[in-house]
């Protein structure tokens, strides 16, 4: 075991927003930290998920959103540039160069050591340079795992020999292929469908089940209809039984007797835990690491004292945000074990990472958008609570019809009713990401619905929903 001869306070492996953010946290509070990341400073989100998938999906957006009001429409004549989209997406990337979080993290005072990270005893990680040589670190007080996801690829005959692409080769793709099938229904595959229907493939999407699963189903219904109209061919309750690259083109032979063809496959069937983590040499299971409130990783239900994971690591929210999150509540809990302090892990407490559970906010960047905080009404109900489930048509709030002509878009407040608190806030339309927050805001809060009728939205603006949805749900006494 490390102690006072240690090289670090901390040493965090993983420097994506999440380790970033914890690394940060404790140098602020007065701890050496190192992070050890062995590809791009700032991790998948910077440079093959969050930030190139938005910044190729937003030109599209304004187009449309041009093209569906009178007055603009008439001038909005032209194809999208699409060789500026892709450009645009390399300044948002800095061209997959790292070095100006390089400096940050300099600024920061983190050092960074270039190279893989595995946990190789206690409180020990041996990094593996990339010169292949290999340096044995130990920490003080805490090693934190933040190493992210990589893309789950399913073991499907021929598929990996098919080269598909995953987030990551799709979103570096210098063109758009002539035509793309997405394997998935998730996130990544109705985001990245869409941008590239936007960059001229033709896009089929192979849906095992249903879109967008795990949100409310009017997200789902309302995204494929708008993805159907654009033209992408969605063909539901379908799966893959084996690929062929046959003449250039991938042959992908299905389960409904078709078989399909496509210049391009983009997988985008879900996450996997990264691998040689050195987690055996713990005794802990490869997987995504179980943790308490404070991120520290549980064996058999009892916390590592000196063992964290945070963000996708640990699966409980793989959002960015969310991540970022569980960072602050880790680093400070770190720092406050190290320093002597209290820890309060707690329910809402300051090291705790309670909204994970209770008021997670996901927006999903389709066009529409689908802004999601807290539970889904089967969600609650399935947590045992007493719900009442609102409705209603956000494309008839003035707001929403002056905004876009033809405004479609649907929002479902979910309310405990035994607390008259609401628990869940679904909205879907044109630009409802901005709305996500004022959910945030209530649920985190634990507003009263009748306090909530004090919260006046402005006229006439499509936060009015709010108002139409209490109106539909009615008055309580305060
Ligand atoms: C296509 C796509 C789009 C997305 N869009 C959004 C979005 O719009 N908003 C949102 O909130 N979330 C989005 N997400 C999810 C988001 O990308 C993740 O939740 C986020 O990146 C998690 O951050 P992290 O720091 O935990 O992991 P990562 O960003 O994956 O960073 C982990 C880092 O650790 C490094 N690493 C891994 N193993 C080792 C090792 N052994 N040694 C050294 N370094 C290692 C990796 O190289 C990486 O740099 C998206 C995901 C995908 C796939
Ligand atoms: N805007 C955002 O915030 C954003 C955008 C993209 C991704 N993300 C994050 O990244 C995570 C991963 O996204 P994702 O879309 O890869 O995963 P997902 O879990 O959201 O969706 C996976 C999809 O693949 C399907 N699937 C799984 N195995 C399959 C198989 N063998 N054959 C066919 N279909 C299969 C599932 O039914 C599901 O539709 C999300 O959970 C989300 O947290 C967030």
């Amino acid at each position: 075991m490390a102690g006072g001869n240690a090289d670090y306070d901390v040493i965090v492996i993983g420097a994506g927003p999440v380790g970033e953010n914890l690394a940060d946290r404790v140098v602020r509070q007065g701890l050496s930290a190192a992070i050890i990341e062995d590809r791009l400073v700032g991790g998948e989100c910077s440079y093959w998920a969050c930030i190139p998938s938005k910044a190729l999906l937003r030109p599209g957006e304004v187009r449309r959103a041009a093209r569906a009001v009178d007055g603009a429409r008439q001038t909005v004549t032209g194809e999208l540039d699409r060789a500026a989209v892709l450009q645009r997406r390399d300044s948002f990337t800095s061209s997959w160069d790292d070095s100006a979080q390089v400096d940050w993290l300099d600024s920061a005072g983190i050092e960074l050591l270039r190279g893989r990270g595995r946990v190789s005893g206690n409180r020990e990680v041996t990094v593996t340079t990339p010169e292949g040589g290999q340096r044995v670190l130990t920490a003080r007080h805490a090693v934190a795992i933040c190493t992210g996801s990589r893309a789950l690829v399913p073991d499907l005959p021929g598929l990996r020999e098919a080269r598909p692409w995953s987030n990551r080769e799709a979103l570096e793709a210098r063109e758009a292929p002539e035509s793309l099938l997405v394997i998935g229904g998730g996130v990544v595959a109705c985001e990245l469908a869409g941008a590239f229907l936007d960059l001229g493939s033709q896009v089929t999407m192979l849906v095992r089940s249903g879109l967008l699963g795990g949100y409310e189903p009017m997200a789902g219904e309302l995204v494929g209809e708008a993805l159907k109209e654009r033209g992408v061919e969605i063909r539901r309750g379908v799966s893959a039984t084996a690929v062929r690259v046959h003449a250039g083109m991938r042959e992908v032979d299905c389960d409904d007797g078709r078989t399909l063809q496509a210049a391009q496959i983009l997988v985008a069937t879900g996450r996997e835990p990264q691998p040689g983590l050195g987690l055996d040499t713990l005794g802990l299971p490869e997987g995504w690491l179980t943790v308490d409130e404070t991120m520290r990783v549980l064996d058999d239900g009892a916390p590592i004292e000196w063992l964290y994971a945070a963000g996708d690591a640990n699966h409980r929210s793989p959002l960015t945000h969310q991540g970022k999150y569980q960072a602050r509540a880790a680093g400070d809990a770190i720092a406050a074990r190290a320093l002597g302090g209290s820890v309060d892990a707690g329910p809402w407490g300051v090291h705790a990472a309670t909204a994970d559970h209770l008021a997670a906010t996901q927006v999903v960047f389709t066009d529409p958008q689908v802004a999601m905080v807290g539970r889904t009404a089967e969600a609650a109900a399935e947590a045992g609570l007493r719900t009442r489930v609102v409705d209603y048509d956000l494309g008839s709030v003035a707001g929403a019809a002056i905004h876009a002509d033809g405004y479609t878009g649907a929002a479902r407040m979910v309310v405990d009713e035994e607390r008259s608190v609401i628990v869940g806030m679904t909205f879907v339309g044109q630009d409802v990401a901005e709305l996500a927050q004022s959910a945030a805001i209530a649920i985190a809060a634990e507003v009263p619905v009748a306090r909530l009728w004090h919260a006046v939205p402005a006229f006439p603006t499509m936060s009015e929903v709010w108002l139409r949805l209490l109106e539909a749900y009615g008055r309580p006494r305060a």
